[in-house]
């Protein structure tokens, strides 16, 4: 038996830019799902308390299916359980699908290394997804600040962190699409936009070694100007991301997939409660996290 868990992530700078590759930057916060595995039984059966996935476990059978090209499964229990809200912009695909991953790679001993468990686990949201960056999947297996397609891993940041959630579910393959849409009809437009959000995401790494959250802050604004050309924010994550900003927040804008889902805001860590409150009263619920060195690892 073995159980790993690996963490959720919220994103800086560089949503959906990173699709076309450009640089992103994303922490990993304190919210996990963890993933046991039982060799034995009879077939490869799931359990999981999310059950609304018309698809019954995408993620968890493409990674199962990715490790048998290593070793031969046939009997397997595969249990999870999460603290991350589901189909949020925070990560919990990939979550759920580096936990997997770590999980049978430790139990039948295939001895990949951390960063092909990375690798795996974005080939898994790839094929699941139609499209994905290695942005989720490799914050979820290292931890800290990641900085993407660079592969860089920096400590964790040091701010206060807010999350608002507006509770009402997106899927992240459908609004990739979407924006994949707009920049094919208007390749010149939308391209310079992402052009513009790598540009954020080049500048937020010095900012970032720096500690200047205010400033970090001052960009997150701007790159939400930018996802929300994208046409990716609804009139609810607007109105708790202008909420947190009007509360003393330095900077707030949407993490992830956007079309419903969470906001991110980072402020003061003094602020972090009034602020928490400010976004619950605008719509949906709130909550404090912190950024988290700890990636994927077995318990
Ligand atoms: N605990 C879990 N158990 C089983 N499946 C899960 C679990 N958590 C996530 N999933 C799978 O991930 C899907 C949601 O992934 P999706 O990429 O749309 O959202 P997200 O990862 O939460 O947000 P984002 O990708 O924007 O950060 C669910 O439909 C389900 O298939
Ligand atoms: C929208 C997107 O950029 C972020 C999802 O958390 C998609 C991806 O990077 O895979
Ligand atoms: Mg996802």
């Amino acid at each position: 038996m073995t159980i790993c868990s690996a963490p959720g992530k919220v994103f800086l700078f560089g949503e959906h830019a990173v699709v076309y590759g450009k640089r992103a930057i994303a922490c990993a916060i304190d919210l996990r799902t963890e993933v046991e595995v039982n060799r034995g039984g009879n077939g490869i059966h799931i359990h999981s308390a999310f059950k609304d996935d018309p698809d019954k476990n995408p993620y968890i059978k493409m990674a199962i299916k990715k490790v048998q090209q290593y070793v031969d499964i046939k009997n397997l229990s595969v249990k999870v359980s999460s603290t991350i809200p589901i189909a949020s912009g925070l990560g919990s695909s990939a979550a759920v699908t580096v936990a997997t991953i770590g999980a049978l790679n430790e139990e039948f001993q295939v001895g990949l290394r951390k960063e092909e468990i990375a690798l795996m686990a974005y080939q898994t949201e790839l094929e699941v997804q139609g499209a994905a960056s290695p942005t989720d999947t490799f914050v979820s297996t290292m931890g800290g600040t990641v900085i993407v397609p660079d592969r860089k891993v920096l400590p964790p940041i040091s701010c206060g962190i807010v999350v608002g959630h507006t509770g009402i579910s997106k899927s992240t393959a459908r609004m990739v699409a979407r924006v994949r849409a707009l920049k094919e009809k208007y390749p010149d437009v939308i391209g310079g936009i992402m052009d513009s959000i790598g540009c954020i995401s080049v500048r937020g790494e010095d900012l970032i070694k720096k500690n200047d959250y205010r400033s970090i802050g001052e960009l997150m604004n701007v790159n939400q100007g930018l996802l929300d050309a994208l046409g990716i924010t609804i009139p609810e994550l607007s109105l708790q991301i202008h909420a947190a900003r009007q509360h003393g927040a330095y900077g707030a804008k949407v993490t992830g997939a956007g079309g419903g889902g969470c906001m991110v805001a980072i402020c003061d860590e003094k602020k972090c409660k009034e602020i928490a409150t400010a976004i619950g009263r605008s719509y949906g619920d709130s909550f404090i996290t912190r950024s988290t060195s700890e990636g994927l690892i077995i318990k």
